[in-house]
């Protein structure tokens, strides 16, 4: 699972500076991180219709729309995955209702 993270990471990252006519995660890149952002957006919208509909092949497809450009916008503000993996690395076997529960009231 990390090695296919990592192997797309390596890739986005290295096409990034690509012929963007050649190259969608170059021309992607080029219309700038406004416009990344909001296909992550889009692509979680298409997720959530898809799940909604019990669209099963459809959730696998958006899915995978949704992290590639989730993906993209990481590399975009130099974020390494691993800062991500980690993060849910170190929630692990914590109960999200616990974790809320501890949480600072203001
Ligand atoms: N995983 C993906 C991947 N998933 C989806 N897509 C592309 O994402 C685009 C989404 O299409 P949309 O119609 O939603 O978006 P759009 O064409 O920008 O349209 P607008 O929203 O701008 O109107 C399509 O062109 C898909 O092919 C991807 N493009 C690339 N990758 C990976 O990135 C690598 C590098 O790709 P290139 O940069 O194109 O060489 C590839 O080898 C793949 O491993």
């Amino acid at each position: 699972m990390r090695s296919t993270f990592h192997d797309l990471e390596k890739t986005i990252r290295r096409r990034r500076t690509a012929d963007p006519s050649q190259s969608y995660v170059a021309k992607l890149t080029a219309r700038g991180r406004g416009k990344i952002a909001q296909k992550v957006g889009e692509e979680a919208v298409e997720t959530v219709i898809a799940a909604m509909a019990s669209d099963r092949e459809g959730v696998v497809g958006e899915s995978a729309d949704l992290i590639f450009h989730l993906m993209v916008l990481l590399a975009d503000l130099d974020i390494p995955l691993d800062a991500v993996l980690d993060e849910l690395d170190r929630r692990e076997g914590v109960s999200g209702i616990a974790e809320k529960a501890a949480r600072p009231k203001d």
